[in-house]
């Protein structure tokens, strides 16, 4: 059975380390640990000794440029004390069979980086955006989600619908061209998508889409399904007092249940 390492990292404005940390340990990893990207640089810690790497929600360099891409750019140029490209490094990790969860800042350098959603196996190559919500503000409250149960995603499988927050301002998906979007729903890359919770289909329609998403895309994965990036914070839902209608006995499933499916994955390598 295979011990699970998990790596949260933070830095340049992320705020979601601890409590990502917090869900990660809740969900069964057996070692979880904090670093800052500048510990990656110092190689104070490296991506290949972890088996499951998280990147948190937050305020990536204070969103300037769009969210999160001064430090897609950051991972794609910088190098480590010792000259190790950190592209290098999780091109290592990925090929080391690790798994990534990328949450709200996380998911945007995530599609800004190229390493989602990865369609036709092109990691590293960009092929969508996360942009500012159609409703031109920051979108704080609760959301429906279903998952796809025909995605390879290893963090989704055998889940249903989720009930989780959101709070972001920048998670519309933009597609570089149609034919994207047309490779996404054909690959099944589509991992969660915004419900209507009276109809339970997939929604484009404000609020209980908070962002205009097409096709109600609210995360995605790779064609390995190793990786899932999201809009919603999981994280943020690891007690049931964490519902907003806990006093009134109600509650769901909760959002820890996406790390532990993708611990039980890494357990059965
Ligand atoms: N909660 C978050 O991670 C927010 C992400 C980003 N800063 C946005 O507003 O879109």
């Amino acid at each position: 059975m295979a011990k699970v390492k998990t790596l949260v990292i933070t830095g340049y404005g992320t705020n979601c380390e601890k409590e990502s940390a917090f869900a990660a340990t809740q969900a069964g990893s057996d070692q979880t640990d904090i670093a800052y990207f500048s510990d990656l640089v110092a190689e104070t810690y490296s991506l290949t000794d972890y088996n499951f790497i998280i990147f948190p929600g937050g305020f990536l360099d204070g969103d300037e440029l769009g969210a999160a891409q001064a430090a897609a750019l950051r991972w794609r140029y910088m190098k480590t004390v010792s000259g190790i490209s950190l592209e290098d490094e999780l091109k290592n990790f990925l090929a080391s069979q690790g798994i990534i969860l990328g949450i709200c800042n996380g998911f945007q350098l995530l599609v800004k980086l190229g390493l989602l959603p990865a369609a036709g196996g092109r990691y590293f190559e960009r092929q969508v955006s996360l942009s500012h919500n159609d409703s031109a503000r920051f979108e704080d409250r609760w959301v429906h989600l279903v998952c796809n149960p025909d995605s390879p995603c290893v963090f989704t499988k055998g889940l249903d619908q989720l009930y989780l927050p959101v709070r972001h301002g920048e998670g519309k998906l933009i597609a570089k061209s149609e034919q994207v979007l047309t490779e996404l729903q054909q690959a099944n890359l589509i991992a969660l998508q915004y419900i209507d919770p009276q109809t339970g289909q997939p929604t484009q329609k404000y609020p209980e889409n908070p962002n205009g998403s097409p096709l109600g895309i609210a995360g995605l994965t790779d064609p390995s399904g190793r990786i899932l990036g999201l809009m919603p914070h999981p994280e943020a839902y690891n007690h049931p007092t964490n519902h907003p209608a806990w006093t009134r006995g109600k509650t769901t499933m909760l959002g820890t249940a996406l790390m532990e499916r993708g611990i039980q994955y890494l357990r059965r390598l």
